[in-house]
């Protein structure tokens, strides 16, 4: 019989939610073996949104689908949550200062930990989406101490599909001949793409390319500036690109990374790569029965070493910042 798993979705009426719902009822998160119960969290304004949203999701007569809550009380929408994707945030709006943001954010990620501490089920997996990301998950885990920690990430997977799209056409091979293509640090303009372990078929990547000033003056700064590209494009932030990338994430978590494939995921630093322990920070990771293991042993070249220290230096004077708001 096919198992049953709470899937919380907050933001759910905004436009990451509209992308990602139909994707987790339709199967795409968990698989085809798995049924879903969605429960949608929603400031008390936009809660009639979220319900037409529901009753669209409704229309589709999913197979899987088991039922659909909506509330605006993060208690009720994280009790007996099994997988937790903590989308809604406060956008920077015109006059707002970063410690403003990571203030307004702050409201809604320690109320959110808190819930998701006195509910969750055991086997929750978190995984935020909101910016700044990486930040406000360790706000989130620092008020859920009686959750292990890793349990607790931030989304860098939009920036590493992003990667692999900027490498595919610059060498015109296709995306599936990549592998082991890795973002590092923060989900934001300082992050590290890092090309430096990457193989097309059984080639590395940097041979291939064979040209450091792509490198480091286009690939680099495209993949990094590319949510601000979006939103210039666009008019507004990247949507369907991030729920695909929100689905991916928490499919390999779950169900494992494919064979010799990494993925990029803001965990809990335990040390590794000299990034201070504790800090949310992307590192390659591979997933197996259920849960990740961050890729030991790997040589990590001077130019590396200085971009994963800035992104890493940023990281820091984020959770700096918060610690003086009082906020973890
Ligand atoms: N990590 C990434 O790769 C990535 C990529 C794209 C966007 N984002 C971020 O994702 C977030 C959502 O983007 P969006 O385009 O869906 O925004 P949006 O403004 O369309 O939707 C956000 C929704 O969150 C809701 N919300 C606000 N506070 C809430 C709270 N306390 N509880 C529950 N819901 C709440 C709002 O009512 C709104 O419906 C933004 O912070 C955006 O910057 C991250
Ligand atoms: O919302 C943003 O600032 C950009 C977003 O994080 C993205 O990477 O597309």
């Amino acid at each position: 019989m096919a198992r049953s798993v709470n899937v919380t979705v907050t933001g759910a009426a905004g436009q990451i939610g509209y992308a990602l719902l139909f994707r987790i009822a339709s199967g795409q998160l968990l698989g085809q073996d798995t049924k879903v119960r969605l429960r949608l969290l929603e400031i008390p304004q936009a809660v009639k949104a979220a319900e037409g949203t529901a009753m669209e999701l409704e229309d589709c007569a999913f197979p899987l689908l088991e039922g659909i809550d909506i509330t605006d009380d993060a208690k009720t929408a994280f009790d007996g949550v099994n997988v937790a994707l903590l989308v809604g945030a406060r956008p920077r709006t015109k006059g707002m200062e970063r410690g403003d943001l990571l203030e307004a954010n702050g409201g809604i990620f320690k109320p959110q930990g808190e819930a998701i501490n006195a509910g969750a089920a055991d086997d929750v997996r978190v995984l935020v989406v909101g910016n700044p990301a990486n930040t406000n998950a360790l706000i989130a885990q620092q008020h859920a101490p009686d959750v292990p920690a890793e349990r607790f990430t931030a989304m860098t997977r939009l920036d590493e599909n992003r990667a692999y799209s900027q490498l595919a056409n610059k060498l015109r091979v296709p995306v599936t001949e990549i592998k082991r293509l890795v973002i590092w640090g923060n989900h934001s303009a300082t992050q590290y793409p890092d090309l430096s372990h990457a193989v097309v078929g059984d080639r590395p990547a940097l041979e291939l390319v064979d040209d450091q000033e792509w490198v480091e003056n286009t690939f680099i700064p495209t993949v990094a500036k590319r949510g601000a590209a979006i939103i210039e494009a666009r008019g507004a932030s990247s949507a369907a690109s991030a729920a695909n990338a929100a689905i991916n994430h928490i499919h390999d978590w779950v169900n494992g990374t494919a064979e010799g494939q990494w993925a990029s995921m803001a965990v809990p630093s335990d040390g590794s790569y000299g990034v201070p322990e504790g800090l949310i920070s992307s590192f390659p990771v591979v997933c197996k029965d259920g849960k990740y293991e961050i890729v030991q042993g790997l040589t990590v070249n001077e130019f590396s070493r200085a971009k994963i220290a800035a992104t890493v230096a940023e990281l820091e004077e984020e959770r700096d910042a918060v610690r003086k708001l009082g906020l973890i």
